[in-house]
């Protein structure tokens, strides 16, 4: 078991790990990320930045090439055996045999677990189906499911045992708005349960509305890392404008030393003033130079605009 006095308790930790493939750059390069107990932790990134790598590091699929690795307060891939059946992981998609239904394919993934007692099995596959709202579906075949409701009966699988730990790599990738919302749904309702859960995505507003911490990943290497609502208060925030006139908007906004950074139809979004700027003073020139402003505002940062400060470059998702 990982150390249990104290309160914070490490349930990922790595130093400097390590991945490099034959030949080429390192895929992971010298990573070392902390993982708080009770977190909902997005590890954020864009597709090849090595999140799938750490996460088959981490679950003692993949040696590392360097560095170290610890789940739960051991080491890995050495202590995988004690360290993953407290684990639930839902990596690149289930394992689902399409032929069998929702709740059959439980029954095997829970027969497949060698200390599952199996007097008990039909009553733990009813009660994950139940968690993850596949009760009513439980009889369908998996092949007649959605993704979102594949997505659903993995993490069902997954949450078969209790676990302290669910690592989720990109458990939202190619579910519509509506399956995304209930794997979100889901994650909360885990995580208030006191499960810690480590999730990958390319999607910084998933990260954003769901997690509690998150590390921020580019070409394998870590960028930063921490509560989310510290991430976002480390970048600025931005200015702006909602106007019928954007043109003469801009111009204003450039006499006063402000970068404009785009204007789409009616809004003009720009850097924030610099402190001394009153921005009492900024609205009344944009009046003044007969500018008909509808709306002005300075807006919090958001992730986004933590990455784009620390890599000097958009989040392209596109990767
Ligand atoms: N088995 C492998 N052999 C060689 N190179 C690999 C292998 N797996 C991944 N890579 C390379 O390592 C880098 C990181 O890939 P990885 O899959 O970890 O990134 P990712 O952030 O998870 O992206 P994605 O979301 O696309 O999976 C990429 O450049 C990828 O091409």
């Amino acid at each position: 078991m990982a150390a249990s006095a104290g309160a914070a308790v490490s349930v990922i930790e790595t130093q400097e790990l390590t991945k490099r493939y034959r030949g080429g750059r390192p895929a992971v390069d010298r990573l070392s990320l902390t993982v708080p107990e009770g977190a909902v932790f997005g590890f954020l990134g864009p597709n090849g930045s090595g999140k799938t790598t750490t996460i088959r590091m981490l679950m003692g699929l993949i040696d590392p090439t360097g560095g170290t690795a610890r789940v739960l307060g051991h080491p890995m891939p050495r202590a995988a055996r004690t360290v993953l059946p407290q684990v639930g992981a839902l990596i690149e998609g289930p394992a689902l045999y399409g032929f069998l239904s929702g709740r059959d394919n439980l029954l095997r993934f829970d027969a497949a677990d060698p200390t599952a007692d199996p007097r008990t099995r039909r009553a733990r596959v009813a009660r994950a189906l139940d968690r993850v709202g596949l009760t009513p579906a439980a009889a369908k075949k998996a092949k007649a499911y959605s993704l979102g409701m594949k997505q659903r009966l993995g993490l069902a699988a997954a949450l078969l045992q209790p676990r302290r730990l669910l690592v989720l790599d990109e458990p939202t990738n190619g579910l519509d708005p509506q399956g995304m919302r209930e794997i979100r749904t889901l994650v909360r309702e885990l995580a208030s349960d006191g499960t810690t859960v480590f999730l990958s995505s390319h999607l910084l507003d998933e990260i954003e509305q769901v997690c509690t911490h998150a590390a921020v990943m580019a070409q394998g290497r870590l960028l930063t890392q921490g509560p989310v609502a510290e991430l976002a208060a480390g970048a600025r925030g931005r200015l702006t404008v909602t106007t019928p006139d954007p043109a003469d908007a801009r111009h204003v906004l450039k006499e006063h030393g402000i970068t404009v950074l785009a204007a789409e139809g009616e809004r003009v979004t720009a850097e924030p003033p610099p402190p001394e700027t009153d921005l009492a003073d900024l609205t009344a020139a944009l009046v003044a130079a007969g500018v008909r402003v509808r709306g002005f505002g300075v807006e919090r940062a958001s992730l986004e605009d933590a990455f784009v400060a620390l890599t000097g470059e958009g989040f392209d998702v596109a990767g």
